[in-house]
């Protein structure tokens, strides 16, 4: 009989501690629309803080805060903006940047690491002289840690290099940094100096952090009041959101130096999964806390039927293929629960009985 799920599909699942849960019921709130919510105020100083900007605003959904800081940087119609082929922006945002921003995309190759080469970048950006024809290229987007490709993570030197580049042809850079706290824990590399040639970032509060809901975008003061009218105009005004900010505040303080932990337990998983027969992962590539693996084609088992194995030992994951699954650690996600995971999908693969008497 199952008396825990162990739910590997995202690290968008994690439960609010109690702590979060104690702060939510008591914050200050107030208006955020009218004046301000006070708790919301000092998670967005924080964050600006954190990630050496000017400003900062809290927003509902990473998806959001993509849109938003996409929409500031491109206003004027017929721009454009280079971004990855993979990227989450244009794979998973539903072309919110063109059906709701008329913005247009200019997919470049993403590499196996989530990077874009710099000379693909700068090939992409249109030539002014022939302006008659061409969109005009306002917005350079990357991604990081990139969640396609593994959670893969950008150096500080390729993503200053990018920004060289924006600044050298009059471009704003924006970087959707989902997962930049997993990204400064895995390159040892503080959080403001990662994004310091960034005009804009969205941090997601409710991935590895833990938060239950929510995103912060952070730039310049003129850049966050633009942004916060747009956030109204999408319907995102936030009313006593110090509710939502309290958790997210606690989650800065207990999540993030767990990060590391994360990291190992996913790796720690690779390993597991690449001494399973029929499996294969690229455990180098794991720097943070997502794990790609590969089912072996001919292998009597479909990643669909590995998923519904798992379920009935109490284990949800995300097949991401017929062949390839993703999965997700987070800080509700312990070292034991990742022995229990490779047992069960060893037994999966097996069909026997695995060592430690699952059946
Ligand atoms: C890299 C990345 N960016 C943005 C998002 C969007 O965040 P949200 O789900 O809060 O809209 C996600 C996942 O959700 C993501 O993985
Ligand atoms: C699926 C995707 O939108 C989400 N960001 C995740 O990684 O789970």
């Amino acid at each position: 009989m199952v008396t825990k799920t162990i739910d590997l599909r995202s690290d968008t699942v994690t439960k609010p501690t109690e702590t979060m849960r104690l702060a939510m019921a008591k914050a200050d709130v107030d208006d955020d629309v009218l004046i301000y919510d006070p708790t919301a105020r000092q998670l967005e100083t924080e964050m600006a803080r954190i990630t050496g900007k000017e400003a900062a605003l809290f927003v509902p959904s990473g998806t959001m805060g993509n849109l938003i800081s996409v929409l500031v940087h491109c206003e004027i119609r017929g721009s454009e903006v280079i971004l990855g082929n993979n990227s989450h922006v244009h794979i998973y945002e539903n072309g919110g940047i063109s059906t709701i921003g008329g913005v247009h995309p200019r997919p470049v190759k993403n590499n196996d690491d989530g990077s874009i080469d710099v000379d693909v970048i700068e090939a992409a950006i249109r030539n002014p002289d022939f302006e008659i024809c061409y969109p005009k290229t306002r917005l350079i987007c990357l991604e990081n840690s990139h969640a396609n490709s593994g959670g893969r993570c950008l150096s500080v030197e390729y993503t200053d290099r990018v920004g060289a580049l924006a600044k050298k042809h009059g471009l704003k850079l924006h970087i959707d940094g989902a997962r930049i706290f997993n990204a400064s824990a895995a390159l040892n590399v503080p959080v403001d100096r990662l994004v310091q040639a960034a005009d804009s970032v969205s941090v997601c509060l409710s991935k590895g952090l833990g938060a239950p809901v929510g995103s912060v975008i952070v730039g310049t003061k003129s850049f966050i009041a633009r942004a916060r009218i747009l956030r109204k105009t999408l319907g995102g005004g936030m009313r006593q959101v110090g509710i939502l900010c309290a958790a997210a505040l606690v989650a800065l303080q207990e999540n993030v130096p767990k990060l590391v932990t994360d990291h190992k337990n996913a790796k720690t998983l690779a390993e597991g999964l690449n001494k399973i027969k029929g499996l294969s992962v690229d455990v180098a590539s794991v720097e943070t806390n997502i794990v790609y693996f590969e089912i072996a084609k001919g292998s009597h088992i479909t990643a669909l039927k590995l998923g519904k194995i798992l379920d009935e030992h109490g284990i949800l994951l995300m097949p991401d293929s017929s062949s390839r699954v993703r999965i997700v650690i987070h800080h509700q996600v312990s070292a034991s629960d990742v022995q229990y995971t490779l047992a069960c999908i060893k037994q999966a693969m097996t069909g026997g009985t695995d060592e430690n008497g699952g059946n």
